[in-house]
């Protein structure tokens, strides 16, 4: 058949060393990739730090290519810039690719004066774009303020640089004075920005002066766009949706998920002796504040932990006792949740359409010395011969249940792109249904925030596949976190929940069987 000998042919996606391909495992059935053993390599950013693919797909990754892994930019060299000034650049381009509409993460991976950034520049650099894009609705509207009438188009980089100097003067702890003179000097920069530096010092100046007062007084919603603030106004109520807003306001805190039989209490201890907050959450996920490196937190070498939201760890235990089960996880990279299927014993075939990230699957595999067969493979043309005992969906979504992480989002994401979305997590979640054997479990999850991404897709799933029976979630089953659980018996997070405790992703969740 057509489908099935695609589904047959060697998967390859390279390998951490490059290699392609590997010995298939005898385990592995038509369309499972191979494994390949994994003892020892780090990986930087440990497989959450890519939830949610914000790129556009591209289509199948062919085996060998490389065209889904972003690229520095080829800009020419240029002078070196003043002390100080290196970081600033490096934020303001930033900026430019996100407002081309790439995601911060993939900004971050290609834009050459960051990347040669080091140390304290690097996370300043990081932490301006980020907390000017976090905030950017209010720097905006103070910026306004000041402003005559809005600069032109072409003027977008005047813009930028007013951005980032009210990020420092209003949240980060620049003094004002250097936050004014390195705005000026990056207007000074360049031939078509150099015409406004009076008018760069003269705001700046005012931002820092005034800007605090401004900025407490103005409402979460300033920092939302009104398509969103509209949505979830409607799916969470008026003090839902405040709620909301105020948490994105804050970064996420770092969570990580062990593998089963650690002793969390023993981590804990590590954790704070080496000066982290960690506390052990009811889910038995570790919490702290985040920190700029965490390949220097104890045990990252040995694997025995990854990074994953709370939220993000609760869809897998959904799936029961996978031990000795044949498990698909549809849409698996970066692999938080291939991770923790394998660490409980699953048989797990890890699929993804991306190649460049499945790459991070055998990283982060590799790095907690676990096991899974890899498929490179678009779900709906995905037909094993074998169907399998359990299966986890985590669709591609909007990811507005990871704004705290990817404050991009809110800018380049809209209400066209959820509508393309929705109509695609329908299909593939019929088309695992498919893929189901009778009497089995079927887990669909998203992180997002919108309800058309998840509550409406439950019912609809219902509504289109009489085979199938909602399952709903137990309290005991998510460390008693009842308040988690919505009317339906599905999963409904948001970054509200958990709030004096730094908060949630927003995830949802629903556990459907075959009746058959
Ligand atoms: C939300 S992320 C998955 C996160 C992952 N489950 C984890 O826990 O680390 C969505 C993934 O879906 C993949 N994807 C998007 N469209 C797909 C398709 N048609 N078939 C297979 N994978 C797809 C993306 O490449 C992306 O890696």
């Amino acid at each position: 058949m057509n489908e099935k000998s695609k589904n047959d042919r060697p998967a390859r996606p390279r390998a951490a060393s490059g290699r392609p391909g590997g010995p298939r495992d005898r385990g592995a059935k038509n369309g499972d990739r191979p494994q390949r053993s994994h003892r020892s390599g780090p990986d930087r950013g440990g497989p959450d730090r890519a939830k949610g693919d914000r790129r556009p797909d591209r289509g199948p990754v062919k085996p060998g290519r490389d065209n889904d892994r972003p690229k520095s930019d080829e800009a020419p060299a240029r002078k070196p810039l003043p002390a100080g000034l290196e970081s600033r650049y490096a934020a303001l381009e930033i900026l430019d690719r996100v407002h081309e509409g790439a995601t911060l993460e993939d900004a971050l991976a290609r834009t050459r004066p960051f990347e040669n950034l080091e140390g304290s520049d690097r996370g300043f650099a990081r932490a301006l774009a980020s907390e000017t894009l976090r905030r950017r609705g209010a720097i905006d509207h103070i910026i306004g303020g000041y402003l005559d009438r809005p600069l032109p188009k072409k003027s977008a980089r005047v813009m930028d640089i007013l951005r980032i100097a009210a990020a420092q003067s209003l949240l980060m702890d620049t003094p004002p004075h250097a936050a004014v003179s390195t705005s000026v000097d990056l207007a000074n920069d360049r031939a078509e920005t150099k015409g406004y530096s009076s008018l760069v010092n003269a705001i700046a100046r005012k931002i820092a002066a005034d800007g605090p007062a401004i900025l407490e007084k103005l409402p979460a919603r300033t920092d939302t766009p009104s398509w969103l603030w509209r949505s979830w106004e409607r799916a969470y109520g008026p003090n839902g949706v405040k709620a909301i807003a105020e948490a994105h306001r804050k970064p996420a805190p770092l969570d990580l998920s062990f593998k089963p039989g650690e002793d969390l209490e023993a981590w804990r201890d590590r954790f704070v002796e080496a000066g982290n907050d960690a506390r052990i959450m009811p889910t038995g996920t570790i919490r702290m504040s985040r920190i700029s490196d965490v390949s220097s937190l104890p045990g990252y070498d040995d694997g025995a932990w990854w990074i994953q939201d709370l939220a993000a760890s609760l869809p897998a235990k959904l799936l029961g006792d996978v031990a000795g089960k044949r498990v698909f996880d549809l849409c698996s990279a970066p692999g938080g949740k291939t991770l923790q299927l394998a660490a409980l014993g699953g048989k797990v075939t890890s699929l993804d359409k991306s190649g460049a990230r499945l790459e991070r699957v055998v990283t982060n595999l590799k790095r907690s010395d676990l096991t899974a067969f890899l498929v490179e493979e678009d779900v709906l043309r995905y037909r094993p011969e074998e169907k399998a005992d359990a299966i986890l969906l985590d669709a591609p979504c909007t990811a507005t249940g990871t704004i705290r992480r990817h404050p991009d989002i809110p800018w380049n994401k809209g209400e066209t792109t959820m509508t393309a979305l929705a109509d695609l997590q329908g299909k593939m979640i019929d088309h695992a249904i498919s893929l189901l054997k009778p009497g089995c479990v079927f887990v669909y999850c998203v992180c997002s925030l919108q309800r058309e991404e998840g509550e409406v897709q439950a019912k609809a799933a219902l509504k289109r596949n009489p085979s199938i029976e909602r399952v709903p979630v137990r309290p005991e089953e998510i460390g008693g976190l009842e308040k988690l659980i919505n009317r339906d018996g599905d999963l409904r997070t948001t970054p509200a929940m958990l709030s004096d405790d730094g908060g949630l992703d927003g995830f949802f969740a629903a556990r459907f069987k075959h009746k058959d």
